[in-house]
């Protein structure tokens, strides 16, 4: 069975490796099925097939999606309303750089101007967090912000079986906008959005709604931007996302692994849908769509 502890030694294992063929060769499996998404509906709910019994574990999922596009939010509330954690690299990066470590410096400057991480750094810290979640009795996973590279996923998908990708859409214009909106409270580290989206309808094209995700009062006064998200930067990080990024939507589309969602409009709205796609409607009784 593909447990958080192969993963985790799997992952020491590959950052031992310098070379990409020794890395291709070790990892690319033969006799990749192509499957519709109606046959990975079947599966959603439970696991993939592959090395391990789907019943026996819980599921291993990936979000992609650009900076801001809301991985983080989607990915937070599936991990509550199905007992898997939610592992997000760009946490463990931010809580790496907030550690001031010895790497931390280095890091900081790589993170603020938009660029990726070393993948060895980024296994580094992925082994890490699975070790203790494996100490914890953590079974499953939603990964958000990993794989980001061709090449992190083929070391993915070589070490363990990947269910689903969930690829998070949203119009261009709301990208930027909703990154520059992010907030987070120093004090109890609540994830809001002070953008308002309010895109009337033209020629056509449909229009879109999203409320802002304000705090309570008792963060407002203590509302933190993330360094990385000014203009500058999310345009940076949105060009690496196209140009790095993007190559991994098709990794997984040609795996039959991929399903796109289009984010209709804020929570309330896309919440609901997303559930919906994921055979997931009756799993809902824990959270409400309006929350
Ligand atoms: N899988 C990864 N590979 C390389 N760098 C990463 C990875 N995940 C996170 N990072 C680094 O951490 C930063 C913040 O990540 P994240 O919070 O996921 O950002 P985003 O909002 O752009 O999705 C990235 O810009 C990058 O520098």
């Amino acid at each position: 069975m593909a447990t958080l502890k192969n993963l985790t030694k799997s992952f020491k294992q590959f950052r031992n490796f310098s070379s990409t063929t020794a890395i291709k060769k070790s990892v690319i499996k033969e006799g990749y099925k192509q499957q519709s998404l109606d046959d990975n509906h079947q599966r959603f709910n439970r696991g993939g097939d592959g090395e391990s019994n789907p019943k026996d574990r819980n599921v291993h999922w990936v979000f992609l999606g650009c900076p801001g596009v809301g991985k983080g939010t989607y990915a937070g509330r599936l991990s509550n309303l199905l007992n898997v954690p939610h592992i997000a690299t760009g946490d463990l990066v931010r809580e790496e750089l907030s550690s001031s470590g010895p790497l931390s410096k280095q890091l900081s400057e790589i993170v603020n101007q938009g660029k990726l991480l070393s993948d060895d750094i980024i296994f580094r810290l992925l082994s890490k967090r699975l070790e203790t979640g494996e100490g914890n009795g953590e079974s499953g996973f939603i990964l958000d912000g990993f794989p980001r590279t061709v090449r992190q996923a083929e070391i993915l998908e070589g070490v363990t079986d990947i269910d689903l990708v969930i690829n998070l859409k949203l119009r261009e214009d709301v990208i930027l906008s909703k990154c520059l909106g992010r907030r987070k409270c120093s004090q109890c580290g609540g994830n809001y959005n002070l953008a308002t989206i309010d895109i009337k309808a033209e020629n056509g094209s449909p229009g879109m709604y999203m409320a802002p995700l304000l705090p309570p009062a008792g963060c407002e006064s203590k509302l933190i931007t993330r360094s990385d998200d000014t203009e500058e930067v999310v345009k940076e990080r949105l060009r690496i996302y196209n140009e790095m990024s993007q190559p991994v939507e098709e990794f997984y589309r040609s795996r039959g692994k991929l399903l796109e969602f289009q984010l209709p409009g804020g929570i309330p709205e896309s919440w609901p849908k997303l559930l919906h796609v994921l055979n997931l409607e009756d799993h809902d009784d824990k959270q409400s769509a309006a929350a």
